[in-house]
């Protein structure tokens, strides 16, 4: 059968709204086999590497599936705790906190849920399950706030692929970005303002978001200025002036040039230049995961402090801190306008017209 068929629907089910978090994904557990099947799935992903696919699919299959499952699996051995991984309890905990910000302030009929782009919970288990639920309007956060093919379009692409195979397909809203969202960069400031409190400042903060090839830049990918943007915008909130913060491009993978300058050159050559002490923020990263607590919090921190730095601070991520939460929910309702029915009558009425329907198909 070519589609998916809603052959039992239920007249008398009301119509909900459905909020699907959506974020990277991580591997089920940090071992060599498990890290394979991840890796592949990413990737494969033609939006994440850029390369003429025959010969993509021999390096990957050929060389890197061979070799990078083990390291990775070394390097989230060290993040994975009892709860998992970071990233995946994370973005648990944001749902949560979401779903139950969104009930007390009155918005209802939701169903709000989380799903990864890559491994589990996928979009087909997450989004069957909502539309089962009586989902009729969907609406979309990625929780990356700067847009980039590899990430905001990949996970359009999955949702697309998603719904081509459904009969009865939902309204759709879809959030490509945030960078410059108020209450995000307010979040952001007062998440290093409160680490300011108690630490005090350093001599410079780095602003580290993950990179991406220069070429999809050159090619007009908007990530590199949405990146910028996000990162003038924080340091004004913080009153910071141009030779107090920097930002940075972290995580590189394979040999070609990615967005520079890059945080691990940056904090190697920071102290010969009189810097000796720095706090790093990430904020690209929604939650933590292995690229903020063991890059920049472990593997970075090393170099720099190897290079003569003193002292080096991780700022972590705005995960699912309460002003975090409030920015998402904010997001979320200046979204769901005309979607809303908040008006008595009009619900009443609109029960009374699922009996009505409900007499007249039976
Ligand atoms: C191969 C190219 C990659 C591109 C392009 C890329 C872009 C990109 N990634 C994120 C966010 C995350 N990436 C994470 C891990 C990760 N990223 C790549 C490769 C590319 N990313 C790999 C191979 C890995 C896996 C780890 C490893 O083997 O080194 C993560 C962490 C996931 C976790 O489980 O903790 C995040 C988050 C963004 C935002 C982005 C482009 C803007
Ligand atoms: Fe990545
Ligand atoms: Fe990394």
């Amino acid at each position: 059968m070519r589609y998916i068929n809603t052959p039992n629907f239920n007249h008398q089910q009301s119509d909900k709204i459905g909020i699907l978090l959506t974020n990277l994904g991580t591997p089920d557990e940090p071992t060599p086999k498990a890290l394979k099947r991840y890796l592949k799935q990413f990737l494969s992903d033609p939006r994440v590497v850029e390369v003429p696919r025959l010969l993509w699919w021999l390096i990957l299959n050929c060389v890197i599936l061979q070799i990078r499952p083990r390291r990775s699996a070394k390097a989230y051995a060290t993040v994975f705790t009892e709860q998992g991984s970071p990233l995946l309890f994370h973005t648990q905990a944001q749902t949560d906190a979401i779903r139950q910000q969104l009930q007390q302030d009155g918005v209802n009929d939701l169903v709000v849920d989380f799903a990864m782009r890559y491994g589990n919970p996928s979009f087909d288990s997450v989004i069957d399950n909502m539309l089962k639920q009586g989902v009729r309007k969907l609406l979309v956060l990625p929780l990356y706030p700067q847009y980039s093919g590899a990430t905001s379009a990949s996970t359009f692409d999955e949702l697309a692929q998603n719904f081509m195979r459904r009969r009865w397909l939902p309204d759709l809203r879809f959030i490509s970005h945030y960078p410059d969202y108020a209450p995000f960069i307010n979040a952001a400031a007062d998440r290093i303002r409160q680490h300011w409190q108690q630490h005090g400042q350093a001599d410079k903060l780095i602003l580290s978001y993950h990179g991406i090839p220069k070429r999809y830049l050159t090619n007009g990918d908007p990530y590199h200025c949405e990146c910028y943007k996000t990162s003038r915008l924080i340091a004004e909130q913080l009153g910071l002036s141009k030779d107090q913060y920097l930002t940075t491009f972290q995580s590189r993978f394979g040999r070609e040039e990615w967005l520079k300058p890059y945080t691990d050159m940056t904090l190697k050559a920071l102290p010969a230049q009189g810097v000796k002490s720095v706090q790093i923020f990430c904020p690209g990263f929604s939650a933590d995961c292995l690229e903020t607590i063991e890059e920049i919090g472990e593997e970075n921190k090393e170099y720099f402090l190897h290079a003569g730095g003193e002292r080096y601070e991780y700022i972590s991520a705005l995960n699912a801190e309460p002003q975090h939460i409030s920015a998402l929910c904010q997001l979320i309702k200046d979204n769901l306008h005309g979607w809303q029915i908040n008006h008595e009558p009009e619900r009443q009425q609109r029960a009374a017209s699922l009996q009505q329907d409900q007499q007249e198909t039976n």
